[in-house]
């Protein structure tokens, strides 16, 4: 339907986007995503023709976008902007009417299937109550739906959409987006999005921009991955699937992402959910993680596998045999830091403390935040083989920065 093939363009003689090249099905909903300035509204406006390409073709069905005519074009494509100024008083069901503006000749006037058409935009967007009132008094939210109404009744085989959701409350976004997708397969959709979550509930695909160019380009699972968002948002986030949609599901950590730990092989001791905050931060920060032993019942097992961490699993209560206690001494040794952190110590995760001994002493670092402490669940009442570890020499931290620095320090070492 649309191909984008090496697309160049900017302002004032500079390229702004380069590179870009991807094809859009009929009926698709294509996203596009990437952080402030990478360029996505000069994109959008490039292959809406609001910008001239300094390189590359945009072509619709076959037809390069600069041989259309004007009107010929709008019979085709329509544009939802971020934000449209709106300082006439016009009513809702002109500037509705002003979709039909290419469809009609010089001096012709609307006739009922013009009329027609602009009812079931109205219907649709949800603003056919408000079609006598001035558009200048009217909240932006409404207007914002007056406007993607216009570009229905543009009835258009392609539609843009730059944030064009922005304006609108939870409600009205899902409903809007649900409609633009339901437009079904005669119509193409390519909208810019910032909110990754929408983007991911309601595209078939997804484009990655950053830098002015493609990142990535695929499906939301393939496209939203928390490296991808860690390398160009520098945000540590959690990425799961959604149970009911089966699509990504985005919760931005708000935590940043510890810096200088790319490739740092850690093993990570920890039990009760104490490890699971950390297990995220620390895959986004790149680091290469195995945990355990764990008991499929803990929270920082559920982590870990949801990560796509190795981790070295016993049922609860079961016994640490020696396959399991081998298994853990190798995730042990080629870990260039062991990372312990404070839990509840029963005898179930013993063995994975005392597994800490020897040579392997000078690798472990100690997490232990205010508020958290080792606890004796092995109604022994000695934790004394924690002091035997504390007094080895190991860093004990309280503190995320500290911990990163721990580490950087031990893999320097
Ligand atoms: N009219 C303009 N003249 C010159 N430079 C511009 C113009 N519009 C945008 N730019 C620059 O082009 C780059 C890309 O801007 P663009 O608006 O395409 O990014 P974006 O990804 O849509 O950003 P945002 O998420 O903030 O809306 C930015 O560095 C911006 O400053």
């Amino acid at each position: 339907m649309i191909d984008v093939n090496d697309l160049r363009a900017g302002y004032g003689g500079e390229d702004i986007i380069r590179e870009i090249s991807f094809g859009a099905e009929k009926g698709e909903f294509i996203g596009i995503i990437g952080p402030n300035g990478s360029g996505k509204t000069t994109l959008l406006k490039t292959i809406s023709r609001v910008l001239n390409t300094s390189g590359g073709v945009v072509t619709l069905e076959g037809r390069a976008i600069s041989d259309f005519g004007q009107k010929e074009l709008a019979r085709i494509m329509s544009v939802v902007p971020q934000e449209t100024a709106m300082n006439f008083s016009y009513t809702v069901v002109d500037i509705v009417m002003m979709g039909r503006f290419p469809y009609k000749e010089r001096f012709t006037k609307e006739d009922a299937n013009d009329y027609r058409i602009v009812r079931e935009a109205m219907e649709v967007t949800n603003v056919a109550h408000l079609a006598d009132r001035a558009v200048t008094d009217i909240s932006g939210g409404e207007r914002q739906r007056v406007i993607i109404a216009r570009a229905l009744a543009q009835q258009p085989k392609v539609i843009l959409l730059d944030e064009a959701t922005a304006h609108l409350d939870i409600n009205h976004q899902v409903e809007i987006l649900s409609i633009i997708r339901d437009l079904g397969e005669s119509v193409t959709k390519i909208g810019v999005f910032h909110d990754l979550n929408l983007a991911a509930e309601f595209c078939d695909r997804i484009i990655l921009m950053a830098g002015g160019r493609v990142r990535a380009i695929g499906t939301p699972a393939e496209v939203l991955t928390m490296e991808r968002l860690r390398d160009e948002y520098g945000i540590t986030a959690m990425v799961q699937t959604n149970p009911v949609t089966g699509r990504p599901l985005i919760m931005p950590l708000s935590e940043g992402v510890p810096s200088e730990l790319q490739g740092v092989r850690i093993h990570i001791i920890s039990g009760g959910g104490t490890g699971a905050g950390l297990m995220h931060t620390l895959v986004a920060a790149g680091c290469h993680l195995s945990a355990g032993v764990l008991s499929p019942m803990d929270s920082d097992y559920a982590a870990a596998v949801r990560l796509g961490i190795p981790c070295i699993t016993v049922p609860a209560f079961a016994p640490i045999t020696t396959a399991v206690s081998d298994a853990l001494g190798s995730y042990l040794d080629e870990a260039d830091v062991i990372l312990l952190t404070a839990m509840p110590v029963g005898v179930g995760n013993l063995p994975n403390i005392h597994a800490v001994s020897g040579s392997r002493r000078s690798r472990l670092v100690i997490y232990e935040p205010p508020g958290e402490a080792f606890a004796d669940c092995t109604q022994e009442g000695d934790l004394s083989f924690l002091s035997a570890i504390r007094d080895a020499g190991c860093p004990v931290v309280s503190s995320r920065h500290a911990l990163y620095k721990a580490i950087k320090a031990l893999v320097k070492s």
